[in-house]
């Protein structure tokens, strides 16, 4: 049994990741975390009735010994501490929160292989943007005139989200450094044309009703390209959640993407 804190429990990834793991044969739940908790025990909420394990809202009332692997679905700004936290702590973070800087990430991957800890830290646990990732970085090699629009729900506060960030850095890992449009063009409107990044234009999009979805469009002589990726529902997340928790371990460094461990 793998033992399981799940960090920013009542956010939508952290609930519907609480139930994952509580539904989960081969896992148990032993913490849950969140700065907002007031109650106890995550059973004092009535949709997880019964299950009496204990809530913290610091995270130095976490003991070492508590978990093998944290769940980290916070937000930009505390993740970074979340996870040192969990690596000094000999437990393995399962990481989906998005924000951190290149930096932050370095940093972190230093400790875990300093304190052999296996770790993951993937920008989106859904298949279908880890295989759009994957397509779209295989038709940058014949297509290297790319941008990426991301489109998310309204109270999503990192832009541009993790995904399109690392779609570009993907892409630019097969693309000679370029950039795009007329090298005269001016925005009248600051913004117009998205953020930069290598050349790659990335337009945020953030709309009530909206989950997370993405596309990466392609254009070329007399051709153009569109590969889109959309997760209707959160759940979608879990099965790649689910995997990094049972494969975590078997790690002694902290990886960036899901396809590492598939
Ligand atoms: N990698 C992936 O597949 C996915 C990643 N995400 C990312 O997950 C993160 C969370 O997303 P949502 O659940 O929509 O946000 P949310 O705003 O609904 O939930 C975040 C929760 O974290 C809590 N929190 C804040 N600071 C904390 C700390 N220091 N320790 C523990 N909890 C803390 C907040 O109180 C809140 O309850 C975002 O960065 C989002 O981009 C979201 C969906 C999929
Ligand atoms: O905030 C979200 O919702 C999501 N965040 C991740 C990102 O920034 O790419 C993953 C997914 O897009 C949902």
């Amino acid at each position: 049994m793998k033992k399981v804190i799940v960090a920013g429990f009542k956010g939508r990834m952290g609930n519907t990741a609480s139930h994952m793991v509580i539904d989960h044969k081969d896992f148990e739940l032993v913490g849950v975390f969140d700065p907002r908790a007031t109650e106890k025990t995550l059973g004092e909420n009535l949709e997880f009735k019964g299950i009496d394990v204990p809530v913290y809202s610091k995270v130095a009332d976490i003991a070492s010994s508590t978990a093998d692997v944290w769940i980290d679905f916070t937000s930009p700004t505390s993740v970074y501490e979340n996870v040192k936290f969990a690596i000094e702590n000999g437990i393995s973070p399962v990481v989906g929160t998005t924000g951190m800087t290149d930096e932050q990430v370095n940093e972190l991957q230093k400790l875990a292989k300093a304190k052999k800890i296996g770790g993951l830290i993937a920008p989106n646990f859904g298949i279908s943007a880890v295989l759009l990732m994957q397509f779209a970085q295989q038709a940058a090699k014949y297509f290297p005139n790319v941008e990426i629009i991301e489109m998310h729900h309204d109270n999503k506060l990192d832009a541009p989200s993790g995904t399109a960030i690392n779609t570009a850095k993907l892409i630019a890992e097969v693309r000679a450094p370029k950039q795009q449009g007329n090298p005269q063009e001016k925005e009248t409107l600051a913004g117009a044309r998205g953020a930069n990044y290598e050349g790659m234009h990335i337009h945020s999009v953030r709309l009530p009703g909206y989950v997370a979805h993405e596309q990466v469009l392609f254009g070329s002589e007399g051709e153009a390209l569109t590969i889109r990726q959309d997760s209707f529902d959160r759940s979608s997340f879990m099965s790649g959640v689910a995997v990094a928790v049972a494969k975590v371990q078997d790690y002694d460094e902290l990886l960036v993407g899901l396809e590492h461990i598939l």
